[in-house]
């Protein structure tokens, strides 16, 4: 065996210790292996994934009947229980997640530490408000160990305008003293061209996170594939059900894999500005309800003066209603000048 292909290995079996249990494992509990080869081939890579699975969705899969799928859910579900556990539990584990640092002090605060893994992050405002460059930031400091705000992994982005500079990954790399040829190869990148294929380059991400340590998926822009693939209001129904179904699938690679994933949206200006929480003349983000549910933590972002950007927390379980202030430099997101 290669030096390479030993260390390739090697990152495999430690994937295996400490992260989600690879499908193939159902063969050790009488799953035949061509059912779980059908289970991967569908974007199932894991026994979570499977054990997450309504029994209708395994169904749906060619050769599945629906007594192969009782027989896999009870498997996968003796491997990855589902039931009730202590508050205790939930708070220990609650307590040792990992945040990723954004690279400014003051959003990392707003922010409770930084981007939650295990979790979906929304940023949203109108164009120039740094959305994007904060993704390019994360995709660099995601890599950092975790003593450093960093996640120890890789980063899949998942980039639906065209906008991905890895030029500026390469600065942030600067800032942080990391090897711009590591921290590019750290980086899995798509481009995404319609509604469907955003969809399917999730199956594709499952698969790359079965294979080694990703800790971070970014989305940009969440949004803007569906806007123009669907366009008025007979499509609005089939947009938010599409739309509904990458959300659905997003969580569900957070919580298989552990990774945070952030996804930038667009505003569009409020016909009826007079209901619901965004004030008037405020633009509010798109997407709706479905994205507003499926989203944890929402983040308003706005124009400041020169560099400097608002952030403020529209929407979290357990965030305060908070803003603070951060500012797109060179090096990549940092704080304003006078507060570094
Ligand atoms: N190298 C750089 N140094 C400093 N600022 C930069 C650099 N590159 C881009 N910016 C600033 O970042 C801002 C653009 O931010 P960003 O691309 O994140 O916008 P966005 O919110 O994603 O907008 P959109 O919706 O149009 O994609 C601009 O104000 C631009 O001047």
């Amino acid at each position: 065996m290669s030096q390479s292909q030993a260390s390739q290995h090697e990152e495999e079996e430690e994937v295996q210790a400490s992260g989600p249990l690879l499908v193939q494992k159902l063969q050790e509990a009488g799953i035949n292996a061509q059912d779980i080869k059908k289970l991967a081939e569908n974007g199932l890579h894991t026994v979570e994934a499977v054990a997450y699975t309504p029994k209708k969705t395994l169904m749906q899969i060619k050769g599945i009947s629906e007594q192969k799928a009782d027989k896999i859910l009870i498997e996968a579900h003796r491997i990855i229980p589902l039931g009730f556990q202590s508050a205790t539990e939930v708070h220990a584990r609650r307590s040792e997640l990992v945040h990723i640092t954004t690279g400014s002090k003051n959003l990392d605060a707003l922010l409770g530490g930084g981007i939650e893994t295990g979790a979906i992050t929304e940023l949203f405002g109108e164009f120039r408000t740094g959305k994007s460059q904060i993704c390019h930031t994360i995709a660099v400091t995601c890599q950092l160990p975790v003593d450093m705000g960093g996640g120890e992994g890789k980063c899949l982005y998942i980039d639906t305008e065209g906008t991905f500079r890895p030029v500026r990954l390469l600065s942030v790399a600067e800032r942080l003293g990391l090897s711009g040829e590591e921290v590019l190869d750290n980086v899995a990148y798509a481009r995404a061209y319609n509604a469907d294929h955003q969809m399917s380059l999730l199956t594709h991400a499952s698969a790359l996170m079965s294979e080694s340590r990703f800790c971070l998926l970014i989305v940009d822009s969440c949004t803007a594939l569906y806007r123009t693939d669907f366009s008025g209001r007979g499509e609005l129904s089939a947009r938010q059900a599409h739309l509904g179904k990458f959300l659905r699938t997003l969580q569900r690679l957070a919580d298989e894999f552990g990774i945070a994933v952030v996804m930038t949206n667009q505003v569009m200006s409020n016909p009826d500005a007079s209901a619901g929480p965004y004030a008037a003349n405020e633009k509010k983000p798109v997407g709706g309800n479905i994205l507003a549910h499926a989203s944890t933590t929402r983040v308003q972002l706005k124009k400041g003066r020169g560099a400097n950007r608002q952030a403020k927390i529209y929407d979290s379980p357990c965030l305060p209603e908070s803003e603070s202030t951060f500012a797109i430099l060179q090096s990549g997101i940092g704080d304003p000048e006078e507060d570094s």
